[in-house]
């Protein structure tokens, strides 16, 4: 029997950003509902950040042992116990999971109701057997992998993320689809818990970052073994007796891969079949839920956040973006979602991040104003004392050294980038990274240095030698 419910809010799905917007709104006071039909946390939980990171983990402390000796200590071929490593990945989310949890957000006062949530009017939800009207209400459905239109791939068994992590026998051979963050992060992960692993990307390995930075990635990644096949076409995937098997055109002809586990990470779409988005006048592309800059949809009465919205599918930016509609929605301001940095990170091992523009993007958008300054982790003592050498920080300016953008590739790329989030959020130029003054021996004084190296020039050229010496001699 139906029954009916009249709130302030109804969130759908209860993810990353949907969470974030509930937990928000319910504790400012209004009424507000969840509806999740699938597991609470969405994919970061279950089937993406939590997990991926979890295994990377584990994969890097087979790798410490590996090459151990650098340090003096014996090195040894790590023991791999495939099934314990997934049940530290278990453990890890379960560790998480309260945070998530219906008994957490019943308790901040919002209704969680476990049921599919579809569209019936401009104004009505029916989650189950439950009519929600509501005065706003946001779509947060997230996304899911897509299988690329490769002949065969219907027919065989393959792995995405939402199969990965119950996977318990150690892939013999793994053939991985996509050699994006999905792709690689599992790639590397995989191989350092034994396996063996090839990489078939149709383009360029992560191919939206700074190919200087994505280079000292990719020489890691092949000197661990993993065999890469960049510009590879996939030509039809088919089952070769217990295995998988990968026709690739190279370019100069055919070759074939076989493996014991194929894994696709070949991309996203979007959650919004089953919500009706029709009957309640929303427009949607291939990419996701139409938006405004507030990211209210083409009904005004729904938002939509997250990673259904196609703007910047991360999970820092599903939180960002439930932050904008509470402002938005319950505190009346103007936002604008395009405004602000999008930072990411991939957890490969050196990790790359980036804040902001590219060197690409920036001279596409500046011309050849803009000042590249670089620093290379081989001049950090810190980096040298952990043996962790291998990379660079890039910051780009505009030509008055406003920051445009930065990228670093190595350890602790993730970590290392936020000071160049602050500079970008808040309009610094680099000589606010320059004058600060940093505790050393850490990492993160490649920053400063990187934002020094932009004054160098001007700081010991002969005109400031020439101030400096009359200067001194005045006194
Ligand atoms: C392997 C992997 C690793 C990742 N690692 C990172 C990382 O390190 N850092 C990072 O920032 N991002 C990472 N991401 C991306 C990140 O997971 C997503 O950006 C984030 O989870 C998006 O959150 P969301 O709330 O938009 O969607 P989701 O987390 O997908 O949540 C959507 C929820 O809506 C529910 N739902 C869908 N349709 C309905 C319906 N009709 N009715 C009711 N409920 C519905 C779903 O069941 C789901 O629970 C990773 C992704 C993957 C796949
Ligand atoms: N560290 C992180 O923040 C992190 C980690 C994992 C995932 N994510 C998010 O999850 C999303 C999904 O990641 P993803 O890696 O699956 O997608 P992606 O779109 O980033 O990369 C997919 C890759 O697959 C390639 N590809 C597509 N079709 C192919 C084919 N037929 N044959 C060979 N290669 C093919 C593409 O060229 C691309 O390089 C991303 O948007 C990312 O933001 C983030």
């Amino acid at each position: 029997m139906t029954s009916r419910l009249e709130l302030d809010i109804c969130v759908i799905g209860a993810g990353s950003a949907g969470l974030s917007l509930a937990a928000g709104a319910a504790q400012l006071g209004l009424k507000v509902a969840l509806v999740e039909h699938h597991k609470m946390g969405g994919d970061c939980l279950n089937y993406g950040c939590v997990p991926s990171k979890s295994l990377i983990a584990a994969a890097q402390v087979a790798q410490t042992l590996r090459r151990a000796d650098r340090f003096g200590v014996g090195a040894a071929e790590p023991v791999v116990d495939f099934a314990a490593a997934m049940d530290h990945v278990r453990a890890v989310i379960a560790a998480i999971a309260p945070h998530d949890s219906v008994e957490r957000f019943e308790g901040l006062g919002v209704r969680v109701i476990q049921a599919p949530a579809r569209f019936v009017s401009r104004d009505e939800v029916m989650a189950g057997e439950i009519a929600i009207r509501a005065r706003r209400f946001v779509v947060a459905t997230g996304s899911r992998p897509v299988a690329p239109p490769v002949p065969g791939l219907a027919d065989v068994p393959y792995l995405t993320n939402e199969t990965l992590f119950s996977n318990r026998a150690r892939p013999d051979h793994l053939l991985v689809v996509g050699g994006g963050p999905v792709g690689l992060e599992m790639a590397q992960a995989h191989r350092r818990l034994g396996a063996r692993v090839t990489v078939l990307e149709a383009a360029r390995l992560m191919g939206s970052d700074d190919p200087e930075l994505v280079d000292v990635v990719r020489r890691r990644l092949a000197s661990e073994g993993i065999e890469l096949h960049e510009q590879a076409r996939i030509l039809r995937v088919e089952r070769d007796g217990v295995e998988v098997a990968v026709a690739i055109d190279t370019g100069s002809g055919e070759r074939r891969l076989a493996g014991s586990h194929l894994l696709v990470a070949a991309g996203r779409a979007p959650n919004v079949e089953q919500l009706d988005l029709a009957a309640a006048g929303i427009a949607a592309t291939p990419k996701g839920i139409t938006v405004d800059k507030t990211l209210r949809t083409t009904n005004r009465r729904v938002y939509a956040i997250g990673d259904v919205n196609g703007l910047a599918p991360f999970t820092h930016m599903a939180g960002a973006q439930a932050a904008l509609v509470i402002r938005h929605a319950l505190f009346r301001l103007p936002v604008d979602v395009h405004a602000g940095p999008v930072p990411r990170c991939t957890y490969t091992d050196p990790e790359l991040a980036q804040v902001g523009m590219t060197e690409a993007q920036a001279r596409a958008a500046h011309g050849d104003t803009v000042r590249v300054v670089r620093w290379p982790l081989t001049g950090n003592d810190r980096a040298q004392a952990e043996r962790e050498t291998e990379g660079l920080v890039k910051v780009v300016t505009d030509r008055r050294g406003r920051v445009l953008g930065a990228g670093i590739v190595g350890a602790r790329a993730g970590e290392l980038v936020q000071v160049w989030c602050l500079a970008l959020a808040r309009r610094l130029k680099i000589g606010a990274v320059a004058q600060m003054v940093v505790p050393y021996p850490t990492l993160g004084e490649i920053n400063k240095r990187a934002a020094g190296a932009y004054f160098t020039e001007r700081l010991f050229s002969p005109r400031t030698r020439r101030i400096v010496g009359w200067l001194f001699r005045l006194g």
